[in-house]
């Protein structure tokens, strides 16, 4: 069966003369959440632009559905609803007039209309704002509607460009979770820079720095990229590097201080259970062992060098 909605393939954008992404490839599912993480500026939406037909790339492709998104764009566009980072709202506009407008910009039949809108309003917990100019609402409330232009038309994929930033920690967790309700029935792609955000949200990430590709995986798989790599231990009496070396997985010997150390392993954590028998057998007394998590950001810095 065919799982792609959309197939984004060596996707390059030069504005002016230089290089805001460099040969993009990546697939998305038909259903779920993938996060395209980046920091500012790394290319994310001259990425999302070019796959909803905002901008017209310089090199590669876009194919939505089997339809090559610069070939045939109203066909191809049909299947996508966008939100792009600034929402393009209407603030002397009612919801209702608001949404009956877009409605009418998707060429949706004029019989379906106020079933389109109802459902998209309905979806977005906008129920009882239909009246409500765009500018009296609150701006979790705004990224609501935003929501709703989106996927207003029923499309297949919807794109949302950085759709939490600027909101309150309560409307932050409202917007996710109105992500993941829609989510449940197409695929949904959104950047962010925040990594935490990917975490909860996301079954697949991407990551873009300076333009490039750095990271291309599921979420277990990025979670798994930053898992422990050293041990900090502290003991009384501690062993030479060489001896430490000895100990099945250790690869690199960090002193800290007279007693504290970290220790490089090789990614199986039962080291732990080996470095607490060594110290056992050889009377080290060990005082003090815990895994070393790399934080999120550690993580970020490492995958972004990747791009230099
Ligand atoms: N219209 C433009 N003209 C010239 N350069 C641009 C234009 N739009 C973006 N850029 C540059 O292209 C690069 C990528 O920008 P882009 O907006 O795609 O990044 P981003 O990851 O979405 O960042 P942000 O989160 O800050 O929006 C940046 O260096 C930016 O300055």
């Amino acid at each position: 069966m065919h799982t792609t909605i959309i197939s984004v393939e060596n996707l390059s954008h030069r504005y002016a003369s230089t290089w805001a992404i460099r040969d993009i490839s990546f697939q998305i599912d038909k259903t779920g959440i993938l996060g395209l993480l980046g920091s500012n500026g790394a290319g994310k939406s001259t990425t999302m632009n070019i796959m909803c037909g905002v901008l017209n790339q310089t090199a590669g492709k876009v194919v939505i559905d089997g339809i090559n998104l610069r070939e045939h764009p109203e066909k191809a566009k049909r299947e996508i609803g966008f939100l792009p980072q600034q929402a393009p709202l209407y603030m002397d506009l009612t919801v209702d007039e608001y949404l009956r407008h877009c409605a009418y910009l998707r060429q949706i039949d004029k019989k379906v209309v106020p079933k389109a809108m109802a459902e998209a309003k309905e979806r977005c917990g906008l129920g009882h704002f239909s009246k409500r100019l765009i500018k009296n609402l609150s701006g979790g409330y705004r990224q609501r509607v935003g929501i709703a232009q989106a996927i207003i038309h029923k499309p297949k994929l919807v794109v949302l460009d950085e759709p939490t930033n600027g909101l309150d920690p309560n409307q932050i967790i409202e917007v996710r979770s109105l992500i993941r309700e829609i989510a449940e029935e197409r695929a949904v792609i959104f950047s962010t820079h925040i990594l935490s955000e990917v975490q909860v949200l996301c079954k697949d990430i991407r990551m873009i720095e300076q333009g490039k590709l750095v990271f291309a995986d599921t979420m277990e798989a990025f979670n798994n990229y930053i898992s422990p790599q050293s041990v900090r231990v502290e003991l009384d009496h501690p062993p030479t590097n060489e001896t430490l070396l000895q100990i099945e997985g250790v690869t690199k010997v960090e002193r800290l201080t007279e007693r504290s150390l970290r220790i490089f392993f090789d990614g199986d954590r039962d080291i732990t259970d080996r470095i607490i028998r060594a110290s056992v057998q050889h009377d080290w007394y060990l005082r003090e062992i815990y895994l070393d998590k790399g934080s999120l950001d550690d993580v970020f810095a490492q995958l972004s060098s990747r791009a230099n």
